[in-house]
């Protein structure tokens, strides 16, 4: 099939009301190649009425609906549809490629990570069309819950772009520095002369140092270079891997990129660079990972670009789980058993946002509302995590969406059957968010009276906002300043250990398996129970098995996770199963 080249947008001399479809095209499966077209003979049609079907944009194709390809005349007209397609905020652009080729591309990637601590492990998914969306990674073979599914590298990192990233070193990421400094050649944020003569530093420096200043040096803004330096680094790569990064779907409404036209303002920079950097900002929002950090460590916040894991689609219950070690490799594992033939798939949000905060972020960051089963169900598995209270005084009941996979749903009581139209609703959502916004969770001593006495009046305490405020209580007790383990109340103490059991009911309830939460909370409750037993050395054999199971359980989901806490391998070897220590010494780790 000919496909007329399109044009740079810069030479589209006029735009016609029209798109000219030279043919509608039905794909049919063949075995050379991803695809053959059965062609119909040519149309006219409006711009809206495309706009308003598009599904999926590859480069000069585009899908509009699960069966139908139009192939439209690009050269004068692409322009309309670029814009049509921004109306929508559904634009995804990335070159057509033959999974083949893509698959092949993908495996030269993996080939040098394919080893993980010496042991090589199966490849038991392919690249395949997904039903929700483009690509996606299909198991080829039965998945048990815990096998590693890939170790993916990063094409480019660097720091996260949005405006409340605190800026560090642009090298090590430490926020902490009485020493930082700017380059004096390329004006980027650094902490020490180790930094400044680090590889990283030395290959952004010579592309930035290079670039004439538009305005003098001391007003240069660092933050708008340091918010644009992962798509700078996009300069850096190889032609392999910059035509990797193209075959990646990359949504460009306006929103993206903004970090580049920002740093215009401060650079003359090159139109070929300049569009490189504006595609790489496009993959990125599409498909970047927020990098963790080391546990408990206040550090810049990272994304990369990983080029694997971008493929996996996303699901509000997701089969997988990833973590990164200090080398930023990405480690996916199954945390459910996964059948042959169904799709793996990653998720994009917080695991506890209700389905409201979910879905909005979802359609404003990565273009596309959500129908999971998860989404579609208004209890979300009975954890009420979106629920609001009923706005009626006397009625003690929660309120829900009655169909919520319609954003603008009314909401109705699940006692008093009130409805109450969406309008209401979004000013209550609006006015938490605003409230949470102005709070100060360093504070421990607010946080526990906020959670305890004060925001169950106003919303259930099943609903995500308590559930967050939960989780970094649970994290508090037993480690920030003045509530040390040793300083913890016995009230306290029991307060943790109910919250982390409540916390890991809710997660249960979701189904989402031995997700990094999961873990995370089953080693706070070891903890709680530990501590518990040193105190009451009577107790101890009564809750043994409860101290060693759960830091068992915690250490199969977080080892080798960056993120996961310092003591996790300690608190296993003395308080897990199978330790022979007696019992005075098996606490002695916990006085250290
Ligand atoms: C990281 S990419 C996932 C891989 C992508 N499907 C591809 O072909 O490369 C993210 C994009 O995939 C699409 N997507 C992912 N999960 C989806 C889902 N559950 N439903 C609809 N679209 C989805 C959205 O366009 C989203 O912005």
């Amino acid at each position: 099939m000919n496909v007329a080249k399109s044009q740079p947008l810069s030479s589209t001399p006029n735009t016609p009301n029209n798109l000219y479809v030279i043919g509608l095209a039905t794909p049919v499966k063949n075995t050379s190649g991803p695809y053959t077209y059965s062609t119909r003979p040519a149309h006219l049609y409006q711009t809206q009425l495309i706009a308003e079907k598009i599904e999926y944009v590859f480069g000069d194709v585009i899908l509009i609906s699960d069966h139908c390809l139009v192939v439209i005349k690009l050269v004068d007209l692409y322009i309309r549809i670029e814009r049509a397609v921004q109306c929508r905020h559904r634009t995804g652009r990335g070159r057509m490629l033959s999974l083949e080729q893509l698959s092949q591309m993908v495996k030269e990637h993996l080939g040098l990570c394919d080893y993980i601590d010496g042991t090589q492990y199966a490849c038991k998914w392919a690249i395949n069309e997904s039903p929700l969306s483009g690509r996606g990674l299909i198991a080829t073979e039965d998945i048990m819950p815990g096998e590693v599914l890939f170790v993916d590298r990063p094409l480019i990192y660097g720091p996260r772009a949005s405006s409340n990233v605190e800026q560090g070193c642009t090298v090590c990421a430490k926020l902490d520095s009485d020493s930082f400094y700017k380059c004096s050649k390329c004006s980027l944020l650094l902490c020490s002369e180790q930094c400044q003569n680090n590889d990283v530093h030395l290959n952004d420096c010579s592309i930035i140092s290079r670039w004439n200043l538009k305005k003098p040096v001391e007003d240069t803004d660092g933050n708008v270079l340091s918010r644009a330096l992962t798509p700078i680094r996009a300069l850096m790569l190889n032609n392999d891997q910059k035509v990797f990064m193209s075959y990646m779907q990359a949504h460009n409404s306006p929103q993206h990129g903004h970090e580049i036209r920002k740093l215009k303002q401060y650079y003359e920079i090159p139109e070929e660079e300049e569009e490189l950097m504006m595609s790489a900002c496009c993959a990125l929002d599409t498909n970047a990972f927020q990098i963790a950090t080391p546990y408990g460590k206040k550090e810049m916040s990272m994304r990369g670009l990983y080029p694997v894991s971008g493929l996996m689609n996303h699901n509000c219950v997701p089969n997988t789980r990833y973590y990164f070690n200090s080398d930023l490799q990405m480690t996916v594992k199954a945390v459910k058993p996964i059948r042959a033939g169904t799709e793996i798939f990653s998720c994009y949000t917080g695991i506890l946002w209700g389905t409201p905060a979910r879905r909005v972020y979802l359609y404003k960051t990565k273009h596309f509302l959500c129908k999971c089963d998860r989404c579609s169900d208004p209890t979300e598995r009975g954890t009420l995590l979106g629920a609001l209270k009923c706005f009626s005084n006397q009625c003690p009941g929660y309120l829900l969406p009655i169909d919520p996979l319609r954003t603008s749903s009314a909401w109705r009581c699940l006692q008093c059957e009130m409805r109450v139209p969406n309008e209401n609703i979004c000013a209550i959502q609006g006015a938490l968010g605003s409230l949470m916004g102005t709070l100060n969770f360093d504070n421990v001593r607010d946080l526990e009276s906020f959670l305890v006495d004060r925001i169950t009046k106003y919303i259930p305490k099943t609903n995500q906002i308590v559930i967050d405020l939960q989780c970094r209580l649970i994290v508090a007790l037993g480690e920030a300043e003045g509530y040390r383990w040793h300083e913890l109340s016995e009230s306290r103490l029991a307060l943790k250990e109910s919250l982390c059991r409540g916390t890991l009911r809710t997660v249960a309830a979701l189904g989402v398996g031995d997700a990094h939460l999961r873990g995370l909370l089953l080693y706070h409750l070891h903890a709680a129970l530990a501590e518990r037993a040193r105190r009451s050395p009577d107790l101890y054999e009564e809750i043994k098995s409860e101290i060693e199971s759960t830091i068992e359980q915690a250490y199969n989901i977080l080892q080798g996770d960056i993120s996961a806490p310092p003591d996790l391998e300690l608190r296993r070897r003395y308080l897990g199963p199978g330790c022979d220590k007696p019992q005075e010494e098996r606490f002695f780790i916990l006085d250290v």
